[in-house]
């Protein structure tokens, strides 16, 4: 009994100390000058971080000038996404910019347990109201807090957070909507813009799966793009900026733009379509490249007609050679492509684009160029290191026609291949043209009659060549009469 009434008065006591502690400090904060209170302040958190044994980092969603949202942030929310959506109570849901999924997180004041090689550590997710009445509506501060035992203070400060950091931007790549990039004809409000390029979502529905071309071609390609988006380590190691190029060359329609879509598909990569004629000078193409993000594929289409640069190197010597004709031949060329283009962009402009110093930031980027004419190209512009992986893509074989007929017909087989291959082996026709072909021309065309209508157009294809060879052979005789 008596020792049940000294608790209760203990306990009483110990309230009312509490209680008149509150008070005091909150009467220290209420009516305090602002040093008198940071001074106490400074006091409270060395007495409670004597005897409390964990470290906090806080990471906020702005910091500085306010202006940019924090990466590091933008990291933790999108690393906390998927660690919280398994053990968080309360979440929210948010269509966050440039996502293209519903991005769960969790909710304010919630929090998160997660380990790191054994160790425990606590997040919560928090907010501040700015206490200083701006006349400007004031946005609440969001942060979130990191709480773990102090004796872990190296590995949690260090290798936790790195992993935090490099998970969490995956996460944001992966959820990321993917943007197709062109540069602008340098209208006269680009001056205005805060970039050189103008972007729409992109959405192109070719993967390597519905590419029509020999398999074991298709999959040295996917192994090679596979293995280059693996490899920072590996290029960080042997001293070379991590990006690759591709030349991808082969007759119209046999499937180089269709390529490229495929490429970004499987790499989850961003897509800039750089129109070089719209280019300036060589100045505006390394902007441009500097303003190109990291996981994209730089793409120039049809190289040979972008610009003069075909053979200008061999015209260069021919120059000390023979310096009246040289001089008049390229001085009239290149003044014919300024007026056309309106372009100073010049071949050694493009090969320091390619492979100069400028080209190594941002890193795991491929570049890609397609032609019609690869032969027609400057050797130096394709040699090895520039464009490290050159891919034909040529006339439609069997096995690629199996593709097609699998994508558009659902068919595996049927008896008219036989016939069906060996048209094929006669003559020459694009991936395209297959494509076109295979197409229902009415809601009542069945696979047999898709194929029959392939049938007919490779019979036609046969019976052009035929002829075009006549032709060749008749005019041949009478070329060397005359
Ligand atoms: N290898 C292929 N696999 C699947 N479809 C293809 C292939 N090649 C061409 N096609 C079809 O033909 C159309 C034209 O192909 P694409 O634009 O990729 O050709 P290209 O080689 O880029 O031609 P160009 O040299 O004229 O730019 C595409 O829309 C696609 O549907
Ligand atoms: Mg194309």
């Amino acid at each position: 009994m008596i020792i049940a009434q000294t608790m209760t008065e203990m306990w009483a006591t110990m309230g009312s100390t509490i209680a008149s502690f509150m008070f005091i400090w909150a009467l220290i904060y209420q009516y305090c000058p602002y040093e008198i209170r940071l001074y106490f302040g400074k006091c409270t958190q060395r007495i409670t971080s004597f005897f409390y044994p964990y470290i906090k980092i806080s990471i906020h969603e702005y910091t500085g000038d306010r202006l940019k949202r924090s990466e590091a942030y933008a990291a933790v929310e999108a690393y906390l996404s998927i660690n919280s959506s398994k053990c968080a109570r309360r979440l929210k849901a948010e269509m966050a910019k440039d996502c293209s999924n519903l991005v769960l997180s969790m909710d304010e004041f919630e929090r998160v347990k997660d380990e790191f090689q054994g160790i425990q550590v606590w997040w919560v997710s928090s907010k501040v109201m700015p206490l200083s009445q701006s006349m400007y509506p004031q946005q609440e501060r969001r942060f979130y807090r990191l709480t773990f035992h102090k004796r872990n203070r190296e590995i949690i400060s260090e290798a936790y957070l790195k992993h935090v950091m490099q998970e969490g931007r995956e996460t944001r790549v992966r959820n990321r909507q993917r943007k197709l990039y062109t540069n602008g004809s340098g209208n006269k409000w680009q001056i205005y813009k805060q970039t050189m390029w103008n972007h729409i979502v992109f959405e192109h529905p070719a993967t390597f799966d519905t590419l029509a071309m020999e398999p074991a071609k298709k999959q040295d390609i996917i192994e090679d793009l596979v293995t280059f988006s693996k490899s920072k380590d590996f290029y960080a190691r042997i001293g070379r900026a991590w990006k690759r190029g591709y030349l991808l060359y082969g007759p119209p329609g046999t499937g180089k733009s269709t390529m490229i879509a495929a490429m970004a598909n499987l790499l989850n990569y961003d897509v800039y379509d750089l129109e070089l004629t719209a280019v300036k000078d060589n100045t505006e193409l390394r902007k441009l490249l500097i303003e190109t993000t990291s996981k994209s594929i730089i793409v120039i289409e049809d190289i040979d007609c972008s610009l003069e640069l075909t053979g200008q190197r061999n015209k260069k010597e021919e120059k000390s050679a023979d310096e009246d004709k040289e001089k008049t031949e390229i001085e009239t060329r290149k003044e014919h492509h300024k007026e056309e283009t309106g372009s100073k962009v010049t071949l050694s402009g493009l090969l320091n684009f390619i492979d100069g110093i400028w080209s190594a930031c941002g890193g795991e980027r491929i570049i890609v160029f397609t032609t019609n004419y690869v032969e027609k190209l400057d050797p130096a512009l394709i040699r090895r290191g520039r464009m490290d992986k050159h891919i034909e893509l040529s006339y439609c074989s069997f096995e690629a026609f199996k593709v097609l007929s699998r994508n558009y017909l659902r068919l595996e087989s049927h008896p008219l291949f036989d016939k069906i291959e060996s048209l094929m082996k006669e003559t020459k026709i694009t991936p395209a043209d297959v494509a076109e072909s295979l197409m229902p021309k009415s809601p009542l065309d069945d696979a047999e009659k898709c194929l029959s209508h392939f049938i007919q157009a490779l019979e036609e294809a046969k019976e052009a060549a035929e002829g075009h060879a006549g032709e060749d052979a008749a005019a041949q005789p009478q070329e060397n009469s005359h």
